[in-house]
């Protein structure tokens, strides 16, 4: 049996604050970390060990990983931090408070720039001090950096990275633990459930609560659930096939 988890990092400052986030590389709260602590705690509680992790560029998800690494006595393990698992680009909406921008745009706007695959957020300016560009971080990819993202857009960078990195490791027997971001996560769920068109528009997914998938030799999906501390709650796959949300997110 092939195992792979996904974790959205803990509760970030942004979220906190209920700002968009994309790139912006905001810390966790204190309540993201204990997140995160209780992420790795459940996971060692059902003997779940790693031979791998992986992660994005962006402090909250390598934090997030750090103490869930040390919660499980793996912070030895070999890490790969990359910026295809960043979370999707806000453009010139990062920053911005969700509910005045919903005030100023109507919540319609919104909820397709937050939703929508298809459509992009305004795009931010080159010469705007939040662009990415210039940071060190990206110089590799001085060239690529984004100024906005649709999730479509996102899909295709994740994906480059699970078929040049995950899956070779998957098909190794390679226990991978990969921590990322709300829309980076939405975008592999997408893609391994096959679903189509619009249809994750209604998925969120919740920080800090381990996300396991089972897959088979070809790596298709047999069945997915969330970790949870409390009951140890399994959210039943009919759950999931119905597209209920999980909006305890934010
Ligand atoms: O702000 C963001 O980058 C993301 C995740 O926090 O928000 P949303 O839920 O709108 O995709």
């Amino acid at each position: 049996m092939i195992k792979i988890v996904l974790v959205r990092h803990g509760q970030s400052e942004y979220n906190e604050q209920n700002r968009f986030t994309g790139w912006t590389d905001v810390d966790l709260t204190e309540r993201g970390k204990e997140e995160a602590r209780k992420a790795g705690a459940i996971l060692r509680q059902n003997k779940f060990v790693f031979d791998i992790a992986c992660t994005s560029v962006l402090k909250r998800a390598i934090r997030t990983l750090w103490i869930m690494q040390d919660e499980m006595g793996l912070l030895w393990i070999p890490t790969d931090k990359t910026w295809r698992l960043n979370e999707r680009h806000y453009g010139a909406l990062q920053g911005l408070n969700k509910e005045e921008t919903a005030r100023k745009y109507g919540e319609e706007q919104v909820h397709l720039w937050r939703r929508s695959v298809s459509v992009r957020p305004p795009a931010l300016d080159k010469s705007d001090p939040r662009y990415e560009g210039t940071d060190p971080k990206y110089k590799a990819i001085a060239d690529r950096v984004p100024v906005t993202e649709n999730l479509d857009d996102t899909e295709e960078r994740v994906l480059a990275y699970w078929r040049e990195k995950v899956e070779p490791s998957l098909h190794e027997n390679r226990r991978v633990l990969l921590v990322a971001h709300g829309n980076t996560i939405r975008a592999l769920v997408r893609y391994l459930d096959d679903i189509p068109g619009d249809g994750i528009a209604t998925l969120n997914i919740p920080t800090g609560t381990p996300l396991v998938y089972e897959l088979d030799d070809d790596l298709k999906p047999i069945r997915h659930y969330y970790l949870e501390e409390d009951e140890r709650k399994v959210h039943s796959d009919a759950e999931a096939a119905a597209g209920a949300p999980d909006v305890r997110s934010e």
